[in-house]
């Protein structure tokens, strides 16, 4: 699984996408170090605030199967420039990824740019700041 289909990856899973509210679709996929590709869809309610993110699927889904080991992960939206994660997503990237995993946003128009975990939210509150 290279960077190339992981991006393709997130472009389908973002179909899956529940928005009739905002109608604003995104896509992630998020690679496991075993190879496996976990993929996430936002999905809101009419309760608004309820709404999970895609990458949040993505990754919600991987640790409930037990994995927690991750290799990268892709994002895409229909976003002028490369789609951002919101605060609560990087929040929970940094809880499961190690700071120097690359992320890859990007958009349909095919912008991709790739940064890490730590530039996302760089001095994030992790598991360690509890030891
Ligand atoms: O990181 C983000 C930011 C927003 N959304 C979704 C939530 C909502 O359904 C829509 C508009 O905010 O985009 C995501 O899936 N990921
Ligand atoms: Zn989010």
């Amino acid at each position: 699984m290279n960077k190339e289909q992981l991006l393709a990856q997130s472009k389908v899973a973002r179909e899956n996408a529940y928005v009739p509210y905002s109608k604003f679709k995104v896509g992630a996929a998020l690679l496991a170090k075993d190879g496996t590709v976990y993929d996430g869809c936002n999905i809101e309610n009419a309760s608004y605030g309820l709404t999970n993110c895609a990458e949040r699927t993505a990754i919600f889904k991987a640790v409930s199967q037990n994995v927690r080991e991750f290799a990268a992960i892709a994002i895409v939206a229909d976003t002028e420039g490369p789609c951002a994660p919101c605060g609560a997503c990087r929040q929970v990237i940094a809880e499961f990824c190690a700071p120097t995993m690359p992320v890859y946003l990007t958009n349909l128009k095919g912008d991709v740019v790739e940064t890490t975990v730590e530039q996302l939210l760089p001095g994030a509150f992790t598991p360690e700041d509890l030891l």
